[in-house]
């Protein structure tokens, strides 16, 4: 029999450079019990009263009017680019920024970087976070490897580079939905931990939260909901993560979600989803864990580092 179990934070980064100031207006944290609709309308008339607020035109582009907020002025958002400084292109900014945003949303701007073999169960997990996020009032957006490369990353393959380039971009799109506030979450096999690593190091410290679904291949070969690993197998597909192509797992990460084997392991072709799913049901010492209970360890974590507050 098996068990599945979400581990707690497995690192977490230094104590964020939260910000505070003047401009900032901390509100407290809401329950997903306590916030319902009729309350997000009344957050959102309060929000429009702060909108009254001038906002200076910049009069020298150079110069930031909130450099007492270096953490996430666009100043700071320019000096993450990560463009040559030959190419004679220069930073526009504008004195609407992320602080403002943020305030608007009252959440801070993150990513949550999903990663793991196809079939580990990516998808349903970035689902279940942002339907949680949701129902908190929280806006989020979902970056999915397989839609992504429906549309930007239509022109890239599966080859290595093209992998790293798919990644790169994503990450890229990431960092501006983080920029405008939102809470990303990026869902992608992303097999190699250089890219990854390049990816965390686009953020500020904290604002890249890395979840590993350690699911075996044999499980997610089980699974194949899309009949992938099969043509994979029979050779229809080449240079197939897990089959025929790496997986470079985190040496550390923020969370890492794994299924626990105790006693005889066996996963049948016809039983694999009924077992599965009981499984995810059950936790060592009893308790329950499904892909919404994974969300909200996640969800616990943005709360308590902040993210969930402008
Ligand atoms: N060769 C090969 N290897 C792995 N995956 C493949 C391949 N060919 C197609 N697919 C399908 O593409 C989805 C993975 O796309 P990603 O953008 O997440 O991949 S990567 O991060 O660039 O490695 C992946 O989706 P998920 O199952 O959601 O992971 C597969 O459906
Ligand atoms: N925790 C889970 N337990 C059992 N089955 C799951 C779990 N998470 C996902 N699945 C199932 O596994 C399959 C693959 O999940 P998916 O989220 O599409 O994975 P990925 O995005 O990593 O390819 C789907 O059929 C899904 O319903």
């Amino acid at each position: 029999m098996s068990l599945v179990k979400l581990l707690k934070p497995s690192i977490c980064g230094p104590p964020r450079d939260i910000e505070s100031g003047p401009l900032v207006a901390v509100a407290p944290s809401l329950s997903a019990a306590k916030l319902g609709v009729s309350k997000m309308k009344k957050a959102g008339a309060a929000i429009g009263s702060r909108l009254l607020r001038p906002i200076k035109a910049m009069e020298d582009p150079t110069v930031s009017l909130r450099n007492d907020y270096p953490a996430i002025s666009g100043r700071n958002l320019h000096q993450m680019s990560t463009m040559d400084n030959s190419a004679n292109i220069v930073w526009h900014k504008c004195s609407v920024e992320k602080l403002d945003r943020q305030q608007l949303l009252k959440q801070k701007g993150c990513v949550i970087w999903i990663t793991g073999l196809s079939g580990s169960g990516k998808s349903t997990v970035a689902c279940a976070l942002s339907q949680g996020l949701h129902m908190r009032g929280k806006l989020t957006y979902i970056l999915d490897g397989d839609n992504v490369r429906h549309g930007l990353n239509r022109d890239l393959s599966f080859k290595a580079e093209d992998r790293a380039e798919n990644i790169r971009r994503i990450a890229e799109v990431a960092k501006l939905f983080a920029d405008a506030g939102i809470i990303c979450i990026a869902s992608l096999i992303s097999p190699y931990r250089k890219d990854r690593d390049a990816c965390r190091a686009l953020f500020p410290e904290g604002d890249f939260i890395e979840v590993y679904m350690d699911v075996p291949l044999h499980v997610c070969e089980n699974r194949d909901p899309k009949g992938l690993y099969k043509l994979a197998r029979a050779g229809k597909i080449k240079s197939f993560t897990g089959v025929d192509d790496p997986y470079e797992p985190p040496l550390k990460c923020e969370f890492t979600v794994f299924l626990v084997f105790i006693g005889p392991m066996f996963i049948s072709k016809t039983g694999v989803q009924v077992i599965d799913l009981q499984i995810v049901l059950q936790q060592k010492g009893g308790d329950c864990v499904s892909p919404g209970e994974m969300a909200e360890t996640v969800i616990s974590y943005l709360e308590e580092k902040g993210y969930l507050q402008a």
